[in-house]
């Protein structure tokens, strides 16, 4: 069995606070990047939409531009940002996501960037999935008001350690993009996102043990904290799923910061006890990695 995770790695999920200043949160996201690098975190994750308010209204307001690439520093404050927390930490940083405005399309959408450890930009996820959904007297949101879509699966490649597919909140409610990148080879799925009270408490745990129990791999949640002077109430509640779908860490509601250790044994030991990997029937079902896929890596 090919080793999916070459090393043991240290994730951190940051359940960040944010407000409506962007430079603080730009600043307060780097100290808690930092702080999570200094408890030995190579691969740390901000939540989406940590540069700003989660809402409709706010993703035109806080847009920035990401192309071409790499941009100024008055196009994204937030790419450079970045790029300076993931060299300064020495670690691997799945930035969240933040409004981008793209001057080709002339189109806004709800970008992933993702640096490596030296600060180079290795991925960018546009997110696929619009969170459009309308719960009657509970929620009603419709991101497709002002964003579009993303039209690739994301799968990056963090050389010591293996690749990690990268998707944005609603995303994860497609097990195709899920399985994909893990029959590409993945050992982990990170999902930053901002679940809500209603669809947090029937569905966040739910679907990150889902993915990693269908795909015998980790699974990364990453919510902002709550804030119920917000008019979006976050779930919080990030955590880690290990690949035979059991809780390694979750945070309550506040900030905080989410740790686990991430063995490649543990993805072996499970497909070796479960072996669904070597017993699909692909002669009875068409295999979804496979044919027409819009992935990069
Ligand atoms: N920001 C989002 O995509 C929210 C997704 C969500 O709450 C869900 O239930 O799905």
């Amino acid at each position: 069995m090919a080793k999916l995770l070459k090393k043991p790695l240290k994730l951190a999920l940051v359940q960040l606070a944010a407000g409506a200043d962007k430079s603080a949160n730009l600043s307060h996201a780097r100290s808690k990047v930092l702080e999570a690098a200094s408890n030995g975190a190579k691969l740390v994750v901000l939540p989406e939409c940590f540069n700003s308010p989660y809402g409709v209204k706010y993703f035109a307001k806080y847009a920035e531009t990401l192309l071409p690439s790499p941009p100024t520093k008055e196009q994204s404050p937030s790419f450079h940002a970045l790029s300076d927390m993931a060299k300064e930490a020495r670690a691997y940083l799945v930035g969240g996501s933040i409004p981008e405005y793209s001057e080709d399309t002339k189109k806004y959408y709800n970008t992933n960037l993702t640096f490596g450890p030296d600060g180079k930009l290795l991925a960018t996820h546009r997110k696929v999935h619009l969170f459009d959904i309308d719960i009657p007297g509970k929620i009603t949101f419709r991101e497709s008001d002002v964003l579009s879509p993303g039209n690739k699966i994301t799968i990056v490649d963090l050389p010591e350690y293996g690749k990690i597919g990268v998707a944005i909140c609603y995303d994860v409610r497609f097990p195709e993009l899920a399985m994909i990148a893990a029959r590409k080879g993945a050992f982990l799925l990170l999902y930053p996102g901002a679940f809500n009270l209603t669809t947090g408490q029937l569905h966040w745990e739910l679907q990150a043990r889902a993915r990693a129990m269908d795909n015998q791999v980790y699974v990364g949640l990453c919510s902002p904290a709550r804030d119920m002077e917000a008019e979006y109430h976050a779930w919080g509640h990030s955590m880690v799923v290990d690949p035979n779908a059991g809780v390694m860490a979750e945070l309550e509601e506040r900030e905080d910061i989410c740790y686990a250790d991430l063995t490649g044994e543990k993805i072996e030991e499970t497909r070796r006890g479960i072996p669904i990997y070597t017993q699909r029937r692909f002669d009875v079902y068409p295999d979804v990695s496979e044919g027409e896929v819009k992935y990069e890596e």
